[in-house]
């Protein structure tokens, strides 16, 4: 209190805590805000400091060098979104009163506040009552089963947008452009979403779980897609596109994967991607790598083409520069990108939600990581509006394009009840 007391006025303070681990769990089955569960690393946000809940990318670069940290080290972490692909642009953050941070066994808690003229113990008690909010028992846990379920468009809809889009590229309007349609799911009792994250975080090999608050509800999503990944210079970007069903007979699963792997349609697709990531990164890093063939990440419905691809930023550019320039890729929007832009805004698809839009972390000293928000939903009291889509590209057939958006609409439909685990 002390301490807090001499910071000087006029800047984000924080003070971080090394946690125990039973208290981390604690506040894991209590009522989060924000939420990144990962294999490494897991994020939980609680209350967003006044002024400093949805800023620009400047106003946060201007607060990180005026930054007071008090205690255990731990880099304070505001959460980040970007825009679903079709709009794209610049991220938005949101620094958390609390973060709740897990890596390496190490549990640490970081609380944030303005100091301005009022008393440190204002502050120290703004932090405790959310502390107590967050760490409040949860409701008995309900689950209720699915009342009705709708799709938009219909599959007479769907055939069309994809012949549509089939003659658009033909007529050389564009190379790819991805589409997506939508499952809205109504349940018979209000989605208890916390819980819902918990059981989505158990069997995870999608890789994170994100849960953050959009427009009209709360968007929740496994999502296999990281954009971007910064540690000191090193940058990553994951093209994933590309996609056959998995099967449960041995010998038929690696029949898809080695017809995915000789796909021309499948192979062209993903190097779309691969070369639109790789020629943004090589304007901000030196040294980008990627393997010449794709390789195969695996999941429980689906298999994908998966190129990774690596740098180093250059001096002046941060994990922001990257989104900016990265966000979105032709995986979730099409190629080129203008085009397929205005094809979608011609034929209004609209996304719901943060579905292809970004969702992650960056701290203070400008390393983080961002994820595309995909396998999700959006919810919304007793509703649930799942999304899928992928890449039309010349000769993709209206059925097969159905099918692939049914398998990653499962990822979700299958832990809302609607399907087998
Ligand atoms: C658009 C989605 O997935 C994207 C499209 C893919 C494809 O078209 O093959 C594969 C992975 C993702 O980049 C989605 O899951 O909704």
């Amino acid at each position: 209190m002390e301490r807090i007391a001499a910071a000087p006025g006029g800047s984000l303070l924080s003070l971080s805590l090394d946690l125990p681990e039973a208290l981390f769990d604690l506040a894991r089955n209590g009522r989060a805000d924000r939420m990144w569960i990962a294999p490494t690393e897991d994020f939980l946000g609680a209350g967003a400091v006044p002024g400093f809940g949805d800023i620009g990318v400047d106003r946060w670069r201007a607060a990180c060098r005026r930054w007071v940290r008090l205690g255990a080290g731990q880099a304070p972490v505001a959460f980040l979104t970007a825009p679903p692909a079709p709009i794209g642009g610049a991220a938005r953050l949101s620094v958390p009163e609390l973060l709740l941070r897990r890596n390496g066994g190490r549990c640490v808690l970081v609380l944030t506040g303005f100091r301005d003229f009022a008393p440190a113990a204002a502050l120290a008690r703004q932090w405790g009552e959310t502390f107590r909010a967050l760490t409040a028992p949860a409701a008995k846990e309900t689950q209720g089963a699915i009342e009705r379920q709708e799709d938009f468009p219909s599959r007479d809809e769907w055939r069309a947008r994809v012949r549509a889009a089939t003659k658009a590229i033909k007529a050389e309007k564009l190379e790819k452009v991805v589409l997506a349609r939508k499952r809205v799911v109504m349940l018979h009792a209000p989605i208890d979403v916390d819980a819902l994250a918990r059981r989505m975080a158990q069997g995870c090999v999608e890789g994170r779980v994100v849960k953050f608050p959009s427009h009209n509800g709360c968007a929740l999503a496994a999502t296999p897609e990281l954009l971007a990944v910064k540690r000191g210079r090193g940058l990553v970007s994951h093209a994933l596109a590309g996609t056959a069903p998995r099967f449960a007979a041995p010998a038929d699963d690696a029949q898809a994967a080695e017809n995915l792997l000789a796909c021309v349609k499948e192979r062209r697709e993903h190097a779309l991607v691969v070369e639109s990531i790789a020629g943004a990164m090589r304007e901000m890093c030196d040294e980008v790598f990627h393997a010449p063939e794709p390789g195969l990440m695996r999941l429980p419905r689906l298999q994908h083409l998966w190129t990774p691809v690596t740098g180093h930023l250059r001096e002046n550019f941060d994990l922001l520069d990257a989104i900016a320039a990265l966000h979105p890729t032709p995986a979730v929007l099409g190629w080129p990108k203008a085009p397929a832009r205005a094809f979608l805004r011609d034929t209004e698809e609209r996304r719901d939600g943060l579905y292809t839009g970004l969702a992650g972390w960056i701290d203070v000293e400008g390393d983080g990581e961002a994820a595309v928000v995909l396998r999700c939903a959006e919810i919304e009291g007793r509703e649930a509006r799942l999304w899928a889509g992928g890449g039309i590209m010349a000769e993709s057939d209206p059925d097969a394009e159905w099918a692939e958006t049914e398998l990653k609409l499962t990822t979700f439909f299958d832990i809302l009840g609607g399907g087998p685990t």
